[in-house]
């Protein structure tokens, strides 16, 4: 039975992997060995079989002992190991959810029911190395890919509205910290339905404008009642690095772009961060290559895979299923509002939600693990 080194199994992603692990009955397929940065020698989860002390993630023997590691550690990690494991000779799978080695020429995006025959080339030529993608760009795909997968996608500009969670578990915190601040200093106003509305407004304002160091550490800025139009690093050419994902690994995942001899799709747009817990939401604008009737998009999207969702565009059925709150912790990509724009017949606009903690980041590692051990 294959060893499998499992690190960062604790964190919020490793977390959410763990629970889809245990519902699909992964661990029936192999020996899991875990790891730790800050426990080893303590126990492993209940999940540990034989192997029941948690090793040192640090330590290149006994991470070389293992046939694939899956890792959800973070990038600050894999830069400090993955090198140092390959050059002690270590040939086995590396799987990760960090975007640290996504644009490496032997690392492939790993999104199955989009991209399995990219992943199947590549596995036969040999390839050891596969990562998730950004979670937009995978929450994007698994409801749209079928668009591009028949060709049809000249370009697409995305609007994202990400959730807090893509900073990580400090991060959600903190938007809950800050609306239970916000709401704190208005509560007997609000209890009051004769308050008046400008006067509510005035004090929660002024709050948001002084809420302390601690209370905005994680994002610098307050994100309860407000929003953030730019994530990640600045490019210094007026792009975040999250849209500059867009474009370069929604190409690499379909096997388009220079790597490919093809050329790429353009991707373009605007990623902003909103008080949402943990569901990515994007509007997307699409110029087709022909005019193709809405239905038969529909129809189109609604066949690429079982997870998607197609929303009818009409008000009731898409302010009960094209949201955050109905998408939360479910496998379900709903797209919805998918319509001609008033710019042409080719002009297709569609608004898609995915949980990023799932398709987002740790479904498609465990997907590509069992690939890896079924083959
Ligand atoms: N958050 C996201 O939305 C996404 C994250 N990713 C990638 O996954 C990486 C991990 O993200 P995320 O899971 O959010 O990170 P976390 O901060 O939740 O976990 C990372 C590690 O922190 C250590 N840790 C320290 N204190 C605690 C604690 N109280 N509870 C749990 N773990 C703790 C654990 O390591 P140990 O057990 O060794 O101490 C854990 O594995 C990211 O850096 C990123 O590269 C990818 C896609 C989306
Ligand atoms: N950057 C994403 C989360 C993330 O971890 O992305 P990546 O895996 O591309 O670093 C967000 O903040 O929503």
């Amino acid at each position: 039975m294959a060893l499998v080194g499992l690190v960062g199994w604790r964190g919020m992603v490793g977390s959410v992997l763990m629970d889809r692990m245990q519902a699909e009955g992964d661990f029936a397929h192999f020996e899991p060995l875990f790891f730790s940065t800050s426990n080893a020698g303590g126990a492993a989860p209940a999940q540990a079989k034989n192997e029941t002390t948690l090793q040192d993630a640090f330590n290149i023997d006994a991470l070389k002992r293992c046939d694939i590691i899956l890792t959800c550690q973070g990038g600050d990690y894999t830069t400090e190991v993955y090198a140092k494991l390959r050059a002690a000779g270590w040939n086995g799978h590396w799987i990760d959810a960090a975007s640290s080695l996504r644009m490496k020429d032997n690392a492939v995006i790993v999104l199955d029911p989009v991209n399995m025959p990219v992943i199947k080339d590549a596995l036969a030529k040999g390839g050891k190395d596969w990562i998730g993608g950004n979670c937009t760009v995978s929450c994007m795909l698994m409801g749209v890919g079928a668009l591009y997968k028949a060709g049809l996608v000249e370009w697409m500009s995305s609007q994202t509205y990400q959730a807090a969670s893509g900073g990580g578990a400090q991060h959600m915190r903190e938007l809950l910290t800050q609306f239970g601040t916000l709401n704190a200093e208005v509560k007997d106003l609000l209890a009051d339905p004769k308050s008046a509305i400008l006067e509510i407004d005035r004090k929660i304002i002024g709050k948001q404008r002084t809420l302390s160091a601690g209370e905005t550490a994680n994002f610098g800025v307050p994100l309860g009642g407000s929003l953030i139009p730019w994530i990640d690093k600045d490019l210094g050419n007026g792009q975040s690095r999250e849209e500059w994902k867009g474009m370069a690994e929604t190409n690499k995942i379909l096997g388009l772009g220079e790597g490919f001899g093809s050329a790429a799709i353009p991707v373009d747009g605007f990623c902003v961060r909103i008080g949402a817990m943990r569901c990515h939401s994007q509007a997307l604008t699409f110029k087709l290559k022909k005019d193709v009737p809405v239905a038969d998009l529909e129809a189109m999207i609604a066949a690429d895979n079982e997870w998607v969702k197609v929303v009818p565009n009409t008000r009731e059925a898409t302010i009960q299923d094209l949201t955050p709150v109905a998408t939360t912790g479910t496998l379900t990509i709903p797209v919805g509002r998918i319509r001609k724009l008033a710019m042409g017949p080719e002009y297709v606009g569609a608004f898609t939600i995915g949980d990023q903690l799932l398709w987002g980041a740790a479904e498609p590692l465990r997907r590509m693990l069992r690939i890896l051990l079924d083959a």
